[in-house]
């Protein structure tokens, strides 16, 4: 038997003997092979293992659950995961201290009654609390559902894991706690309102996959009442990468940027953004198309053109960037030789890399490559460290710009787990940060 994939059993077993036997000879008599077995929770009747197996193929298990489910007796398969889905197991984050009690003077002096002191101080220098507390150093992490990856309006809840996902980047590249904050409202005035009531416990404000059009409304009124660094992440963090990746390529391919025509398919959160920087860094020719009407209207007030026919859209640019959330959209046959084509959508891209270089494409690169992970921890290290009040595009470009000086030759970016880059990137904006505002 050739066993190629590994599933972890999540089972529910009353605790009667012969019960865990029954599972694990049904197990091994259909050809799983049990292998770690892990007790989760033993409640007063039942007990919860995670089992794991080697499977021949996705029938296999589902042949052997089936099997399983079968045998009754309050036997429960409450799960079958992978090896995302384990990772995910518990969650991804955890608050931890930073001072350890190990003794009753630990106790006074990180509790009460020591504590009360540092209060005082704050009390009447709020600006102590940029050294004695942790606000300088946590990022909100902000969202309302309504735009998690390309998946629609899915709620906040089921959006935490990819909020959860931004706060392990944030921790591990440059070492700020993200906090997601989950509202159960799409409306921008109770957006605004609930993000200005709790901004005093944070340094930034990540705004993430909140879905347009009223993404440009909040994130607007956000910059102008909070005297804290806000940055809609799928705005301005891929427009900063797509720069990047646009910049590599035409440095590679010997073409000046400003003299490309560039079209944007999708002009929600993401493709307007990448347009207006596009716009802001020389682009005189940026087309755009998208379905809504209100769309289309925006990238012309912003100075673009609109192209009502995505094939004719592919057919005048030399550069293509693709972010509607549509899997698929991009036919081969709509590819032009020597294209550079980034179909960044996750979690599919409009038209896989390999497709579109065989079509002919010079560059091609999703979503998984062409990143917002490549700006975001980065961008708020370094305004965050230059205690910056706002984020301006003069901080966005030179992030772009780090991006692009840490980029190996051939490549359109850097790899996301290069420390270098979240270096460079933190050390250029730190050096631009000032006040100002995105337009
Ligand atoms: N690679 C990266 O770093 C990032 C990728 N994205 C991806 O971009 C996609 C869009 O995200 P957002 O801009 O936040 O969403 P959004 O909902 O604000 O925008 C999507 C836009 O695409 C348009 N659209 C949908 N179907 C279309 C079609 N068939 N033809 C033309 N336009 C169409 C919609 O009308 C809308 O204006 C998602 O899949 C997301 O995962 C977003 C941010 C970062
Ligand atoms: C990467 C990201 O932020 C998105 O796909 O929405
Ligand atoms: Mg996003």
């Amino acid at each position: 038997m050739e066993y190629s994939i590994l599933r972890n059993l999540i089972i529910e077993i009353p605790q009667m003997p012969g019960n865990f036997a029954k599972v694990a000879s049904v197990i091994g008599a259909e050809g799983g092979d049990i292998g770690d077995i892990e007790t989760l929770k033993i409640g007063t009747h039942t007990t919860v293992r995670d089992i794991s197996v080697q499977f021949e193929n996705k029938e296999h298990v589902e042949r052997v659950v089936d099997k399983i489910r079968a045998l009754g007796d309050g036997i429960v398969v409450h799960a079958i995961s992978d090896d995302v889905m384990k990772a995910h197991e518990g969650g991804k984050i955890h608050m931890s201290s930073r001072r350890p009690v190990r003794s009753l003077g630990d106790l006074r002096r990180v509790y009460t009654p020591g504590v009360a002191n540092i209060c005082e101080i704050i009390h009447q220098d709020p600006e102590q609390a940029d050294y004695f507390t942790s606000i300088g150093n946590t990022v909100a992490i902000v969202t309302d559902g309504t735009a998690i990856l390309g998946l629609g309006n899915i709620g906040p809840v089921a959006g935490m894991p990819v909020m959860e996902g931004k706060a392990v980047l944030f921790d591990q590249f440059v070492g700020i706690s993200g906090v997601p904050i989950l509202l159960d409202t799409s409306d921008p005035d109770e957006v605004v309102e609930t993000v200005k009531h709790i901004h005093q416990a944070y340094g930034g404000i990540l705004l993430e996959d909140i879905g347009s059009p009223h993404c440009f409304e909040i994130e607007e009124r956000l910059k102008k009442e909070l005297d804290i660094p806000v940055m809609h992440d799928d705005q301005h963090g891929t427009a900063v990468v797509t720069l990047a990746a646009i910049l590599s390529a035409c440095r590679t391919a010997g073409v000046d940027l400003g003299k490309a025509k560039v079209g944007q398919i999708g002009l929600g959160a993401a493709g307007l953004a990448i347009c207006k920087m596009l716009m802001e860094y020389g682009v005189e020719e940026m087309y755009g198309s998208d379905l809504n009407a209100a769309a289309k209207d925006r990238l012309r007030e912003s100075g673009g053109t609109v192209i009502e026919s995505i094939n004719e859209l592919m057919e005048k640019s030399d550069i293509v960037v693709a972010t509607t959330g549509v899997q698929g959209l991009i036919k081969k046959e709509m590819v032009r030789e020597g294209q550079i084509i980034l179909a960044l959508s996750n979690p599919n891209p409009e038209i896989a890399p390999d497709d579109a270089l065989e079509a002919g494409a010079a560059f091609a690169a999703d979503g998984r490559l062409v990143n917002n992970v490549l700006g975001f921890p980065g961008i708020f290290r370094g305004a965050l460290n230059a205690r910056a009040k706002a984020i301006t595009y003069p901080m966005l470009l030179a992030a772009a710009e780090a991006i692009v000086d840490s980029t190996k030759p051939g490549d359109l970016v850097p790899h996301p787990l290069d420390p270098n880059v979240h270096v460079n990137v933190t050390e250029a904006v730190e050096r631009v940060a000032g006040d100002g505002q995105l337009d």
